[in-house]
């Protein structure tokens, strides 16, 4: 698939050899040798993969984390791959941001996978492992987006899911997804931290697969988000910025940037910015947190499986990892809104750190900046609801509704 070898030494093209990729190329039409497809590098298949059924001749459809970066996976032929095709997720150019902060800025929007997180990134590779080496069942202790993924993921792959969450805690429409997609949901009476002591107990006295993120696979399918950042801007970004919670984003991210480095894609790293919340923000404050609270309940975590990684990640890249207030995560998700991203509230954490950034003086002027936005806001629509007024009821009149929508002054002239 990616032939990353031919692009040692080479300097990184800013046009992708693939991805991102969010719909098909449609275009079958294009005369042969001149189309949108013939403008692909060669090593663009153009070949479904052998298990699933393929797109018509000549389209290019993205096709799911494992098979565009196989060669960077830990997966072989024997490997079944289970995948909904995730990843190939847009990174989108912020105008407001930039201006604001004197940076570009760019956001990639993880919102836009499957099941609406970048836990899907890991979860590919997980449960596809997880099948590899005939697994009957798998658990996880979620906040929310891993139950949804690893819920997903077990479902295509038929495969049994157990999940453990905080009671109360969780996101609706998360637990929604955990539930449609036929896992065992059980709530405990603790935080998520003790949920997860209790799976991972439960992995080592029964024959089941915990696909947190202490799971190597999940790190490793993770990091992929750092390829197709690089496959985009041709360069790693300046500075890269992220919420943490359990910490094995920012662990998997920085692996990816250190992979490009090290296969000659990317000549400099970027450096790290992790923000927890401020009351959920064990990291920097040096302790574990018994009762955590934010608002940004994806990241309500007191004590982080990857605390040591995601310290080691940022240190390495000279950067940090810092806490915001939840009035700051508001502010940032409204602003976020305002330029048509719905993000989920521990994402808008990461610009709310970039905003302090950029008022501490931190960022130099005219580099590149990538923040991540990890969830889908739609997976949390009280916060959306509860910000804004409620729709008006009208009669079903035009004049009514013209008035209401202040169009009277642009009137056709009849
Ligand atoms: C939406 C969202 N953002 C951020 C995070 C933090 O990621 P990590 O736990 O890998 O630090 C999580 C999960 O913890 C999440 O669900
Ligand atoms: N926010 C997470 C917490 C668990 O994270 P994981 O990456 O270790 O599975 C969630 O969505 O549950």
């Amino acid at each position: 698939m990616r032939n990353t070898s031919s692009r040692r030494g080479a300097p990184p093209s800013p046009i992708r050899a693939h991805g991102p990729y969010t719909a098909p190329v449609t275009d079958i039409s294009a005369p042969s040798g001149t189309g949108a497809a013939d403008d692909e590098s060669p090593d663009v298949p153009h070949a479904a993969p052998p298990s699933a059924a393929g797109p018509a001749a000549g389209t290019r459809q993205w096709l799911g984390v494992i098979e565009e970066y196989r060669d960077r996976l830990p997966v072989g032929d024997s490997t079944p791959v289970v995948t909904l095709r995730e990843g190939g997720t847009p990174l989108v150019h912020s105008t407001r941001l930039s201006e604001r902060t004197g940076c570009e800025v760019w956001l990639k929007l993880e919102g836009s996978n499957p099941t609406g997180s970048f836990k899907d990134r890991g979860m590919t590779v997980a449960i596809s492992k997880a099948l590899e080496t005939r697994a009957e069942a798998v658990l996880c202790a979620s906040t929310g987006n891993t139950s949804a993924s690893a819920a997903a993921y077990a479902a295509k792959a038929g495969l049994t899911c157990g999940v453990v969450v905080p009671r109360g805690k969780i996101a609706l429409g998360k637990l929604a997804q955990a539930l449609v997609h036929g896992a065992t949901v059980l709530q405990i009476d603790g935080s998520f931290d003790a949920a997860l002591e209790v799976c991972q107990e439960l992995a080592r006295r029964y024959r089941v697969e915990l696909v947190n993120s202490t799971n190597p696979h999940r790190i490793e399918g993770q990091k992929t988000g750092a390829f197709e950042v690089v496959d985009f801007l041709g360069r790693a970004p300046d500075v890269h910025v992220m919420p943490v919670g359990n910490a094995g984003n920012i662990t998997a991210w920085w692996q990816g940037y250190r992979e490009e480095a090290e296969v000659g894609r990317v000549d400099g790293l970027p450096v790290l910015r992790g923000y927890q919340a401020a009351g959920a923000s064990p990291i920097v404050r040096g302790e574990r947190v018994m009762e955590p609270t934010t608002i940004a309940t994806a990241i309500r975590i007191g004590n982080p499986a990857s605390w040591s990684r995601a310290v080691a990640a940022a240190d390495e890249s000279q950067g940090s990892i810092r806490s915001v207030t939840d009035r700051a995560i508001l502010q940032a998700y409204r602003l976020l809104a305002g330029e048509g991203v719905f993000a989920e509230m521990a994402s808008a954490a990461s610009v709310a750190g970039l905003l302090d950034l950029a008022d501490r003086a931190e960022l130099s002027a005219g580099g590149t900046v990538v923040c991540v936005l990890t969830g889908n806001g739609l997976k949390d629509p009280d916060w959306a609801i509860a910000g804004a007024a409620p729709p008006r009821m009208l009669p079903p009149s035009v004049d009514a509704a013209a008035a209401h929508l202040g169009l009277e002054r642009t009137a056709f002239d009849q």
